[in-house]
């Protein structure tokens, strides 16, 4: 196939929702000399069916036939759209919409066109709903033209009376519609983003007349168009239609779907990308990790972004792992070794704008780069131009270049976006190569401290961090992994921690639970911090309270009006939107930006941030004045709010019930606020008291359902939540206590499967399954250590171990079935859930 046909075919397929529009004899169907004998190509209807049977696409055949004619000789299925008549029958019950003039009219023409045709030898007569079709294809020439000649001076020329000429056939038409008007209602009943239209005849000209924008005609055969591209006849047709399959399944299915734990997580202390285990980052966003993806390969395939090396023989890589204690990746190969990092030398100047992306070749073996940004989720088109040591991106207003010096590249364009490759022969540049993708800047010259000085600095930045910790013996590199992607998720400019590092990777494959986590929830961070405390580092903790502080004065003095979540600048998130163009990872749609979660009243959030501020106080043996303020501002809103109904932690969007957890967390926040003023001196109010006990004794009635003898979700109902185990975790309710051991053992019955321990079972609203959450498996843990189950604890433990990918980190959830992970990744959830059990277990 003509590779520029090519490449627009693969433009096109890339459509959020795509409509393939054909004509029938001609392109679907070869001519022959009868038409009640016209049928399509095999492999054609073939392609067709499986098209139809696509999401966001839509078949449809637009034809001079009479609709009833079409769908007899086609044999086509009903979820490919027929139009007869040259775009006048969309349905069978057309007839009916003929006016009695017009029904007069037709049968006037009928009579005439038999009148003139009578025995003239080889002129067929093909009677439609709105006129007739006269063929002349079988007649002797001269007979063909005297009858065309005398149709056109007769019936043709009449008022209201269209003639149509096609391929050795006039047709006669009350009707004055065309194929550009039936493409046109065919486009917006639809909802199409693009049409492909091919066509053979005349008659198809109006339909290419109609295209526009992202549209593509194709026209089959000889003769003057309007269509860009052509071929040469129904065959070619199949082949076009068979490759648009071919690559709009990949597009909206996930080319390759890497295992989610697979992926491994660079970072700098403010930004962070993914790379694959085969050294393709597939994940970056800049210049904020909760900005536009420059490379959302992850989500769409390797068109809408991705930097990739790979050794030029090809083959899978030895194998991939952390160099020690960084987040510097190393994938390996015989004969080449690539080692990527983020450069930290500009954050710690202060800037915090600007991202380096490092990617060190070495070995001896020859290496192939594929370099294509795709900026803002492929939706600015980029060029990329050689220019002194390296490339410059054109078309995004963030400079961004790659540094290679002696690297030589060629520059493809698809017609959109340009593509750099080059190959590198590691032996030529003394086995060793250098590229540096840096964003926020448009210097191509060499840096004052050499690549290897930057390393080791960036990686001194991680190691140092980690030597402080206190690990715990058990699984110990583990934990620093996990420790260390905590602190990779924390974005040192504002102290904010992300939930996670993407955005809807699926809780439920080729589902629409897609969320985006690439933000700072209260809960999370907290938590987050709070797991760092633990391994003794305070820094990330106050960094965190800071942001906390800072997003507090936001509310004017209302802590109760928090959002659950924030911008990591401290922002409000503007509502959630969709990019439509990305088919998302293996085909799990939408792919969603920001999130509604933010609007929700999720009263919980207050507990977590009052236990975060009690152990920074504990661990430093000093509460601070902001920490104080942060405390008094929670322990304020839950005064104000805990008896309210709410959202909940997990955010379904459904109307707010009497949460549980959220009532355990606002007891936990009053607990923590004493404990606090009790080992810290914070000023305690006089209410606290009586406060903690009112919400203490409304829960422990409340939520306890005494049919089925366990504490549920919510007040009054019958769903259970793994997140009720906090009533006993918090220490509202004595671990020893029978109805504690009841709510665990009612939990474990409920919500655990294998390996998998769900957050609820019950109808969320949303369709789809999702997986075992891996922080509720932790909750679960951590209680049967507190009913004396520790057997069961520690073989949880080892279930949970074996969820973590080959590089040591965890997603959000696992479906145990499947057995591979699920939800958004890195995600700190797990990785905290993990460093607590670690260190319970190992106690
Ligand atoms: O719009 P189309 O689907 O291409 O229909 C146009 C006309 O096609 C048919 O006639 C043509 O195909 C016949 C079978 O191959 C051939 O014998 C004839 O010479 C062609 O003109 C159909 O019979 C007509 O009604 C359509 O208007």
């Amino acid at each position: 196939m003509d590779p520029e046909l090519r490449a627009c075919l693969a433009n096109l397929a890339r459509t959020p929702q795509l409509l393939i529009a054909c004509d029938y004899d001609g392109t679907l169907a070869p001519i022959v000399t009868d038409p009640a004998k016209a049928a399509p190509l095999p492999e054609t209807v073939a392609a067709l069916r499986a098209l139809a049977t696509l999401p966001q696409t839509k078949v449809a055949v637009i034809s001079g036939r009479a609709l009833r004619d079409l769908a007899a000789l086609s044999r086509l299925p009903s979820e490919i759209h027929l139009v007869g008549s040259h775009g006048s029958e969309f349905d069978v019950s057309f007839t009916h919409a003929l006016t009695p003039e017009q029904v007069t009219l037709r049968d006037k023409i009928y009579a005439a066109v038999a009148d003139l045709v009578r025995d003239k030898e080889g002129v067929r007569l093909e009677p439609k709903p709105a006129g007739i079709a006269v063929h002349t294809r079988t007649a002797p020439r001269d007979v063909a033209a005297e009858v065309l000649a005398a149709i056109q001076a007769g019936p043709g020329s009449w008022d209201d009376v269209q003639s149509t000429e096609g391929k050795e056939v006039v047709d006669l038409s009350v009707m004055t519609t065309h194929k550009g008007t039936a493409l046109d209602a065919l486009r917006s009943q639809l909802g199409a983003s693009a049409v492909l239209f091919i066509g053979d005849d005349v008659t198809d000209e109006n339909a290419f007349a109609h295209l526009h924008g992202p549209d593509m005609g194709i026209r089959v055969g000889e003769g003057e168009t309007l269509a860009r591209h052509r071929v040469d006849d129904t065959e070619d047709v199949a082949h076009v239609l068979a490759d648009l399959l071919q690559i709009r399944r990949g597009w909206l299915y996930g080319e390759q779907s890497v295992l989610i734990e697979r992926h491994s997580m660079l970072a700098d202390g403010a930004a962070n990308a993914l790379v694959t285990p085969d050294a393709r980052i597939t994940w970056m966003c800049h210049p904020k990790p909760d900005s536009g993806a420059l490379f959302a390969d992850l989500l769409g395939g390797t068109t809408a972004g991705h930097f990739t090396v790979e050794p030029v023989g090809g083959g899978l890589p030895l194998g991939q792992r952390y160099r020690h204690e960084t987040m510097s990746v190393e994938t390996r190969w015989s004969g080449l070794t690539v080692t990527d990092w983020l450069d930290r030398t500009h954050l710690e100047a202060g800037d915090a704008h600007s991202t380096t992306l490092v990617r060190e070749l070495s070995g001896n073996g020859t290496a192939r780069v594929t370099f294509a940004p795709r900026p803002e989720f492929g939706s600015l088109p980029v060029r990329l131009q050689p220019l002194g040591d390296g490339l410059l991106m054109l078309g995004y207003n963030e400079p961004l270049v790659l540094r290679a010096p002696g690297v030589e590249w060629e520059v493809t364009s698809d017609g959109q976006n340009d593509t750099a490759t080059a190959t590198v022969d590691l032996t030529a540049f003394g086995g060793h190569v250098a590229l540096e993708m840096r964003c926020g800047s448009n210097d191509l010259s060499d840096s004052a401290l050499p690549v290897g000085e930057r390393r080791e600095g960036s990686e001194a930045h991680w190691r140092d961090w980690a030597a402080k910790l206190n690990l715990p013996r058990l699984k110990r590199d583990m934990v620093m992994r996990s420790a260390l992607a905590l602190r990779a998720l924390c974005y040192e400019p504002t102290g904010a921690i992300l939930a996670a590092a993407t955005t809807s990777l699926p809780e439920d494959l080729g589902g629409v639970r897609n969320w985006d986590y690439r933000y700072c929830w209260f809960r999370d961070g907290a938590m987050s911090a709070r797991a760092l405390v633990e391994l003794g580092s305070l820094p990330e903790a106050e960094r965190f309270l800071k942001w906390c502080a800072g997003v507090l004065e936001s509310t004017g003095g209302h802590p109760e009006w928090l959002s659950p979540l924030y911008t990591i600048d401290g922002g409000s998130l503007p509502p959630e939107g969709i990019i439509d163009t990305l088919p998302g990872y293996a085909g799990s749609r939408p792919v969603r930006v920001n999130n509604n979660a933010n609007k929700q009243v999720q009263l919980d959030v207050f507990g977590p941030v009052a236990d975060l501020v009690a152990a920074v106080a504990d661990l430093r043996g000093r509460l601070t004045d902001f920490e104080a303020e942060v405390i008094l501002a929670m322990a304020d809103a839950v005064e104000r709010r805990w008896h309210e109904p709410d959202h909940g932690i997990w955010e379904a969007p459904q109307p707010p019930r009497h949460h549980v957890y959220s009532k355990v967390m606002c007891w936990f926040t009053i607990d923590k606020a004493i404990q606090l003023a009790d080992r810290h001196g914070l000023p305690r109010k006089e209410s606290w008291a009586g406060l903690r006990a009112a919400i203490a004794e409304n829960v422990l009635e409340h939520g306890w359902d005494e049919n089925l003898r366990t504490y549920t979700a919510a007040y009054g109902e019958p769903d259970l939540d793994a997140a009720t185990l906090w009533i006993g975790l918090t220490g509202l309710l004595d671990p020893a206590d029978q109805r504690f051991i009841d709510t665990v053992e009612a939990t474990e019955a409920a919500l655990r499967s294998g390996s998998a321990v769900y957050r609820y079972k019950r109808d969320d609203g949303l369709p789809g399954v999702e997986g075992g959450f891996l922080i509720c498996a932790a909750w679960l843990i951590e209680s049967y250590l507190k009913i004396g189950r520790r057997a069961d604890a520690e073989e949880l433990f080892t279930q949970l171990i074996d969820q973590a990918g080959p590089t040591g980190l965890f997603p959000e959830q696992w479906d145990p079935l499947a057995e591979r992970g699920l939800g958004n990744h890195p995600q700190a959830y797990s990785h905290l859930g993990f460093v607590h059990c670690a260190l319970l277990l190992d106690a």
